[in-house]
């Protein structure tokens, strides 16, 4: 067994299985702790909350809490494993809510046989949070889903997997094209996946700028041009009128190659075709598109980032989604707008042009300097200013764009 492999096994085993727990927040030593904190104290919240249901926010942890849900069936680039295997990643999701943003989270994983079940199952458990993030639900399904349960939902319902890695890839982008000399809106693009990150990434990209006619999208069919009869409607939106047909075709004098479908799906030989200065985000969890050593290797004048944790450039939506439903919640937000998501990609990215704390450095032994530049075009996750950066533009965000249920903004620790 590889060293990580074994010491991630043993991080998850113990001392206990698992990675969160529930930690009670008020005293329950004496009989008078009880009285209040079950019966019969425990009626008098119950009837402020059935009289108002605003009064949930003030007597229990629902404005506090996000529930982080799934179906298992996009479980980063694993694929679809099944609800229960997908439990650790969700774990971990609630753990990076309550370490970067103090945010409470519950993860849930669904069992269902139509997108309705699992629509339904949401619906009727919402409330019971102050927002909801769905994860790792393969396309075209959670295009459905999410739209549905934003209709159906009173509190902010988000996929990460689209909007948190949009928010994220279009924040690294927008400052790595800078580095590179290079308009985003002359720029060329190959994203090799049409799933749920690579569409809304896309989608995001266009709407920072990016030109949707230098846009060549891949599945596993190839390029998705107008030709195709397979292309579900997401796709279709992202169709050329071309005659390319593989990657070798459209990587040719691309300034830009995202990655959104699986491993080593891209060799050295298309990366040596592309542009000068090129970008690549190759973003597959567990493993990249293409390994940095070997994209390195080919050409000295790119810039690479994975979505992992041991590599320069982590281009992965834990920067954003901690951050985005902190600001949402301070605010009570009923959703999580364009304006919010606009608001984030730009404090994300504003905030890798500054200077980088000390105790950044010290969460990266192997790193001796962090500046802005090939090596450093998005933020560190621990970076401490995420969290006051992050949710104050998204907070002011929802204010502005009025579905903010408390008009003002709540103080940040800078
Ligand atoms: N770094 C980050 O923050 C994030 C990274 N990701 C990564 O993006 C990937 C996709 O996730 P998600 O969008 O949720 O999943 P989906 O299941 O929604 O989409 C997967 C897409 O990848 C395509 N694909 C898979 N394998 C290949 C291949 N060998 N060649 C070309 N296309 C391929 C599929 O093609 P087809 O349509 O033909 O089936 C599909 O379009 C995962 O690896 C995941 O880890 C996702 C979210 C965040
Ligand atoms: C990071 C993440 O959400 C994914 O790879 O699915
Ligand atoms: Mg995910």
């Amino acid at each position: 067994m590889s060293d990580i492999r074994q010491q991630a096994l043993d991080y998850h085993e113990f001392p206990i299985p698992g990675k969160t727990a529930v930690c009670l927040t008020k005293p329950a030593e004496t009989s008078h702790d009880l009285a209040l904190a079950y019966s019969p104290g425990v009626a008098e919240p119950v009837r402020e909350i059935a009289a108002n249901p605003d009064n949930a926010y003030r007597y229990t942890n629902k404005g506090n809490t996000v529930a982080v849900i799934t179906n298992g069936t996009a479980i980063l680039g694993l694929g679809n494993l099944g609800p229960l295997a997908s439990k650790p990643v969700m774990e971990g999701k609630a753990l990076l809510f309550k370490h970067f943003a103090n945010i409470d989270s519950t993860d849930i994983e669904i069992t269902h046989n139509t997108p309705e079940e699992f629509i339904n199952t949401v619906a009727a458990i919402a409330d019971t949070f102050g927002g909801i993030n769905l994860e790792d639900i393969k396309a075209p399904e959670c295009f459905v889903i999410e739209r549905e349960l934003i209709a159906r939902c009173k509190v902010p319902v988000f996929h990460d997997d689209q909007h948190g890695t949009a928010i994220v890839t279009a924040a690294g982008m927008i400052n790595a094209l800078e580095i590179q000399g290079k308009l985003i809106s002359d720029a060329t693009f190959v994203c090799m996946g049409a799933g749920a990150a690579a569409i809304a990434c896309m989608t995001m990209l266009v709407k920072c700028g990016a030109n949707r006619a230098n846009i060549y999208m891949l599945d596993t069919k190839g390029v998705i041009h107008s030709g195709r009869t397979d292309l579900n409607e997401y796709k279709a939106l992202f169709a050329n009128d071309t005659d390319k047909r593989t990657l070798l075709d459209v990587i040719k004098g691309a300034d830009v190659f995202l990655g959104l479908s699986g491993p080593d799906v891209i060799g050295a030989e298309e990366v040596a075709l592309m542009a000068d200065k090129p970008v690549i985000f190759a973003c597959s969890n567990p493993d990249p598109e293409i390994k940095p050593a070997l994209a390195h290797a080919t050409r000295s004048d790119l810039i690479m980032g994975t979505g992992r944790s041991d590599y320069p450039n982590q281009v992965n939506n834990v920067l954003c989604f901690p951050f985005i439903f902190r600001g949402a919640l301070d605010v009570r937000a009923s959703c999580i707008n364009d304006e919010m998501k606009i608001a984030a990609v730009h404090a994300i990215a504003a905030l890798a042009k500054e200077p980088v704390p000390a105790s950044v450095l010290k969460a990266y032994p192997n790193v001796t300097s962090l500046s802005f530049g090939p090596e450093y075009v998005l933020p560190k996750p621990m970076d401490p200013r995420l969290l006051p950066n992050v949710a104050r533009a998204v907070a002011q965000a929802a204010i502005d764009s009025g579905v903010a249920a408390i008009p003002t903004l709540p103080k940040y620790a800078d």
